[in-house]
């Protein structure tokens, strides 16, 4: 059995807080055989965002030539924008055994879990829809219509929680901060002894 990375699908209504706790624990582990997957997309580039870092900005026409060409591994319409996870993305790192958050709405989750089932889904749920507002607000990177539109949308986003292998609620950040951390490990942990297992006969263990 070769051992490949884990892959976690972290999803959560705009502004929950997937992706600061994503950094966070990237910086708690120093991105210990951890990587979060940099995704392509059509919306523009928000204040302060690296092309290649947070995303690889792309036009629609180069978005679409993607999706002709299979480059995707999911890919979904969001707020009006097109993102995607490209398979160059994740592919080689998984190989190498380093686990991949991808940071990616429900639709796109679906499409994972149908091709890895083996994937982890983890859903991030605010404390409140008020702080969730707030939340947008305090960012200060989306103008009232792009939070309005995403605040539209957060209901129907939550409602989808239940697809998913487990759940925070991002309220105190550093307790969830610690209960992403405790999930990721107990992973971990399952996997390695999984692999233990395999080249240890149930008798052997049980003699
Ligand atoms: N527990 C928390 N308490 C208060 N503020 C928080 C908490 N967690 C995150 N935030 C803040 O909320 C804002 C939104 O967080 P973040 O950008 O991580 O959300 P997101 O879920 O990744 O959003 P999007 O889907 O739009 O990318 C940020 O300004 C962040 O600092
Ligand atoms: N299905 C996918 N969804 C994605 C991907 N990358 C990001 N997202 C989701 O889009 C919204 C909005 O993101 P923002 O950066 O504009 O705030 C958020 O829910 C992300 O999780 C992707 O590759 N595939």
């Amino acid at each position: 059995m070769s051992v490949t990375g884990t892959l976690y699908i972290v999803s959560a209504p705009s502004g929950a807080g997937k992706s600061s706790l994503i950094k966070a624990l990237l910086e708690q582990t120093q991105g210990n055989a951890l990587q979060v997957s940099v995704s392509h997309t059509t919306r523009d580039p928000r204040p302060g965002e690296v092309n290649g870092q947070h995303y690889h900005f792309v036009g629609k026409a180069e978005f679409q030539q993607m999706i002709a060409q299979d480059d995707f591994f999911e890919w979904a319409e969001v707020f009006g924008n097109f993102y995607g996870t490209s398979k160059k993305a994740i592919e080689a790192s998984l190989a190498q055994g380093i686990d991949v958050f991808l940071d990616i709405d429900w639709q796109g989750a679906r499409q994972v879990k149908q091709l890895m089932p083996a994937s982890k889904g983890i859903f991030i749920l605010p404390p409140s829809r008020e702080a969730l507002e707030q939340r947008l607000q305090n960012r200060g990177q989306d103008s009232d219509d792009v939070i309005a539109k995403r605040m539209a949308e957060a209901q129907s986003e939550m409602s989808h929680y239940n697809e998913y292998d487990f759940l925070i609620i991002n309220d105190d950040f550093e307790q969830a901060v610690a209960e992403f951390g405790a999930i990721i490990q107990g992973q971990r942990l399952n996997t390695e002894r999984q692999s233990a297992l395999h080249h240890v006969s149930l008798a052997q263990l049980l003699a």
